[in-house]
């Protein structure tokens, strides 16, 4: 493994235990990527099936845009080939997902996109406050291909962001923190929208 790789498993692993301690990758759920090459295009991704919150520097794969990889050891997160679809389509430089409760509930009961509007935390999604914004919601599949396909359909570069019906949601920047930010954001917006009944 390159000096480059361990330091984006380092940054994985420490995103990670800042999710886990949020209550957004219970169990083993939820993972993360960041682009390590562009040409070709390959990200470095979380491992498969582990306690995302208790994963160290070693913890990491490197895959292509398909989420395959050629690491004879290490078996890398089941949506690795979503990361890839999502990097490759909006030129995110990092992936995340998790498994917070608001982005699932709000996706069951808006499944035709969730609405948000005139609320100040959607400065911290990269929008203006009095901004209509519609964040995408496709099916759950276990098929990374049928998921990225749905994904592209419904892909506007101004909404990083993808809630996946009755599993989760996925964020995505330039970086793990901008990435991040965007996430507790929405996380936000999304609880305000479900607890609030949705009335606006
Ligand atoms: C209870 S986790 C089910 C699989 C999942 O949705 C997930 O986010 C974790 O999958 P991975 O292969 O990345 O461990
Ligand atoms: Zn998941």
């Amino acid at each position: 493994m390159t000096a480059d790789v361990r330091a984006a498993g380092e940054a994985l692993a420490a995103e990670c235990a800042r999710y886990t301690a949020m209550g957004w990758m219970r169990g083993t759920s939820g993972n993360l990527s960041v682009v390590v090459d562009r040409d070709p295009l390959t990200l470095a991704v979380t491992v498969s099936g582990k306690d995302k919150g208790e994963l160290t520097a070693d913890d990491v794969v490197l895959v292509d845009a398909r989420g395959t990889t050629e690491d004879p050891v290490r078996v890398p997160s089941a949506e690795a080939g979503l990361h890839g679809r999502i990097a490759a389509v909006s030129g995110a430089g990092a992936v995340v997902h998790v498994h917070a409760l608001a982005p699932v509930v709000a996706a069951e009961r808006w499944p035709g996109g969730v609405e948000l509007r005139d609320l100040e935390m959607l400065k911290g999604f990269g929008r203006r406050a009095d901004d209509v914004v519609t964040v995408p919601v496709v099916p759950n599949s276990q098929d990374m291909g049928v998921l990225g396909d749905a994904f592209e359909a419904g892909f506007r570069a101004d909404v990083p962001a993808l809630l996946v019906a009755r599993h989760g949601v996925y964020v995505w920047g330039d970086d793990l923190l901008r990435a991040r930010h965007r996430l507790e954001c929405l996380e936000w917006l999304l609880r305000f929208k479900v607890e609030t009944g949705g009335v606006r």
